[in-house]
């Protein structure tokens, strides 16, 4: 395999995270965890004239003996779907694939979502392997095993735990993604800084040009970090039974948000951006964070060229009762992730409702 970092992820299914340039072209790689002679390789209608003939060739060079599939989703939010996943399931009914057959996820999250969710289904459970192209994907979704399809009624209401059997992160197709989406992958690395590491969100802040602008240094740094605390999280935590929970900082905002846009407003990773801000201002209201540390957060995350502020025209009452089905949420009412100041989050039970509804009307 070429020059790469590799990282662990133990527990009862354990996977490599392998990162660096060109990994999708090292067929004996990516075809290591092929255990029988089938595969559906997934991917979206941006990614797929870009990279999936390259990975078909990488696969096939590797094993001449493969049937490989391909199934195209059109590229967006929009298609993460229970039609989109049904889609899948049909393509893999078509390959007629067998237990030992295997999912390849060539995509951003909205791909590796929505495979996952396919290979946790058929027959109950066959391999994934995540092969993220997004940045959001490479630090993030790629990770941990949810997968999920979105619902009008939220987002990722129907979904599992299904671990990939590996992630392969090719930073060098990140040259192909647009600025809007390198932007929303880092709304999630500084959130890892926001929640667990004050010393990554300086280190981060300081390098916004560098990150911006695609240098491969400052880009590999951030990847490998934030996969280094995802992993670690996931280890401890892979059903979010506690700390994994931790990871959803500015997700009961956020998700509210795309839902209520209908996924076809903000991106996920600037609803999260939002999200985080409003997350920072409520955990201010609640006296468990300094105002002065949600300003700070929000500056940071205005100089990566993110938004900070809710989008017009969206009612507070109908994103609290979006909330209401976040999943977190329990019977006896909300549960937040809220800041106790840079690199400091906790789970919180009981916010009451009106605080939440006063940080909407930016009260
Ligand atoms: N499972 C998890 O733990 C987890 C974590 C975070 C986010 N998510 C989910 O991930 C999704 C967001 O992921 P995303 O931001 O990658 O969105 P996405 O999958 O929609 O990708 C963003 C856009 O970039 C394009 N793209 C991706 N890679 C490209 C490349 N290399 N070159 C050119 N274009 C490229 C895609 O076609 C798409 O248009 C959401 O559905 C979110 O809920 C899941
Ligand atoms: O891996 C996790 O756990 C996360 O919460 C990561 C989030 O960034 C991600 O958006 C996740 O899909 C949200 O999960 P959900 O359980 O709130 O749907
Ligand atoms: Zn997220």
């Amino acid at each position: 395999m070429s020059a790469h970092q590799r990282i662990d992820v133990g527990g009862a299914a354990p996977y490599a995270i392998h990162i660096g340039p060109g990994l999708l072209a090292d067929g004996e790689a990516l075809a290591a965890p092929l255990r029988g002679r089938q595969a559906l390789l997934v991917s979206d209608s941006h990614v797929a004239p870009l990279h999936a003939d390259a990975v078909r060739g990488a696969l096939l060079a590797a094993r001449p003996d493969a049937r490989i599939d391909t199934f195209v989703l059109p590229a967006g939010e929009a298609a993460k779907t229970l039609a989109g996943f049904g889609d899948a399931i049909a393509a893999l009914a078509a390959l007629g694939a067998t237990r030992d057959a295997c999912v390849y996820a060539l995509g951003g999250g909205v791909v590796g979502d929505l495979a996952g969710f396919a290979a946790a289904c058929w027959m109950r459970g066959i391999d994934c392997v995540q092969l993220p192209t997004s940045l959001l994907a490479m630090v993030d979704s790629s990770v941990g095993g949810k997968t999920a399809v979105d619902l009008p009624q939220g987002k990722n209401l129907v979904g599992a735990f299904h671990p990939p059997r590996a992630v392969f992160a090719d930073t060098a197709v990140l040259h192909s993604l647009p600025d809007r989406e390198l932007r929303a992958g880092l709304a999630e690395v500084l959130k890892y800084g926001a929640i667990a590491d004050a010393g990554f969100l300086d280190w981060l802040s300081g390098r916004a040009g560098a990150l911006l602008e695609r240098e491969d240094a400052a880009l590999a740094g951030a990847i490998a970090r934030s996969c280094a605390h995802k992993a670690a999280i996931v280890e401890r935590d892979p059903f979010e039974h506690g700390e994994r929970a931790l990871l959803n900082f500015g997700h009961t905002f956020g998700h509210a948000i795309e839902t209520a846009q209908a996924y076809d407003g903000l991106n996920h990773g600037e609803a999260v951006a939002v999200g985080m801000v409003l997350a920072a201002r409520l955990s201010a209201r609640l006296g468990h964070a300094s105002e002065a540390d949600a300003d700070r957060l929000q500056a940071v995350l205005e100089r990566f060229g993110l938004p900070v502020a809710l989008p017009g025209g969206l009612d507070p009452d109908a994103l609290l009762a979006h909330m209401r089905l976040d999943k977190k949420a329990q019977a006896s009412g909300l549960r937040f992730v809220l800041w106790d100041g840079i690199g400091r989050a906790r789970v919180v039970a009981g916010v009451p409702a009106d605080a939440v509804l006063a940080v909407l009307r930016g009260a």
